[in-house]
């Protein structure tokens, strides 16, 4: 698709104080129409939640941020993927990050931010995967698929020395391989396309987050919910810090099958059962393309294979 960004914007859905409210009641009803209309349209929405607006309005998680890279030291050093450990960098791009499978291990190393931080996002994960299932009327198997679901949380710093790279792609174009991502930018830099519009550049307003459909929830909803292709252009004046809160697969029960309820003759199955981190380690060492999922477990391409 073309390179050019625009001033698109996202659809906006508030996800403030549902964490008090049930499912079915009104106030839940309404979010969820939306959250499921965005997801199914754009695979993605910005989500504003003032439920953490003190910390965000005072810098205290962007501080928190900053510090972890201050105390990189502290950290040990996890070259390979998938999901092991600490710090990955990949050659040529220009970013690294620091991946956090238990958010509470960054207690030696400040106060409880970003814990805090942590629980928020996990209570936002689990109203978005319920939404997501609930408007599916699939909500029977929403307590077993969120058993088999963890947290995973990387926070990223982007270098600033990119001025002599013409494009500034801080990370390349690609798909989450996870359920659902929740990112928040401490500075622009996150682009998302549309299939009609080309790259849609992510202003970062004020307590917004952007949430973004993975391919894990790609396959177990047999295509209803798409993961986007998305990237970060940077602009080289300064850092650029994000963080990127996750639900993935769990690492003991990580086979991913498409629900039965969503293939029929009009919708027939695409993928076939996989375990997550097999592919995983399958996309990390074959590299990205268009597609990766499908030509990893696609049904077309086992077949054609036989
Ligand atoms: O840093 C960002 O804004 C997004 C990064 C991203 O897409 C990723 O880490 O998968
Ligand atoms: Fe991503």
């Amino acid at each position: 698709m073309g390179g050019n960004s625009n001033k698109l914007e996202l659809p906006k859905v508030d996800l403030t104080g549902l964490g008090m409210a049930e499912p079915g009641t009104k106030a839940w009803s309404s979010v969820q129409e939306k959250v499921a209309s965005a997801l199914m349209n754009y695979g993605c929405f910005q989500a504003i939640y003032n439920d953490i607006e003190a910390e965000l309005q005072n810098g205290l998680i962007e501080q928190a941020l900053l510090d972890v890279f201050k105390e990189e030291a502290k950290f040990s050093y996890a070259p390979s993927l998938p999901c092991s450990g600490w710090l990955l960098q990949l050659t040529g791009f220009a970013f690294k990050s620091l991946q956090l499978n238990d958010p509470e291990s960054l207690a030696d190393v400040q106060d409880n931010t970003m814990c805090n931080y942590a629980k928020h996002m996990q209570g936002l994960l689990q109203t978005i995967h319920r939404m997501i299932i609930l408007s599916l009327d699939l909500d029977d198997h929403y307590h077993s698929h969120i058993k088999s679901v963890e947290y995973s949380m990387r926070l990223s710093e982007y270098f600033d020395d990119v001025q002599n790279n013409k494009t500034k792609i801080g990370m390349p174009s690609h798909v989450d391989s996870n359920y659902v991502s929740i990112i928040l930018q401490q500075k622009e830099g996150l682009e998302i396309e549309s299939p009609n519009h080309g790259w849609i550049r992510i202003t970062p307003l004020p307590n917004s987050f952007t949430v973004l459909i993975g391919e894990a929830f790609m396959a177990w909803t047999n295509r209803r919910f798409r993961a986007r292709n998305h990237r970060v252009k940077l602009d080289g004046s300064s850092k650029r810090y994000s963080i990127i809160f996750s639900s993935i697969p769990s690492r003991s029960d990580d086979m991913i099958q498409t629900m039965d309820e969503l293939v029929d003759n009009k919708h027939p199955l695409v993928y076939k059962p996989f375990k997550y981190y097999d592919y995983l380690k399958f996309r990390f060492s074959n590299g990205e393309k268009e597609d990766t999922l499908k030509s990893y477990c696609g049904v077309e391409q086992a077949e054609a294979a036989a």
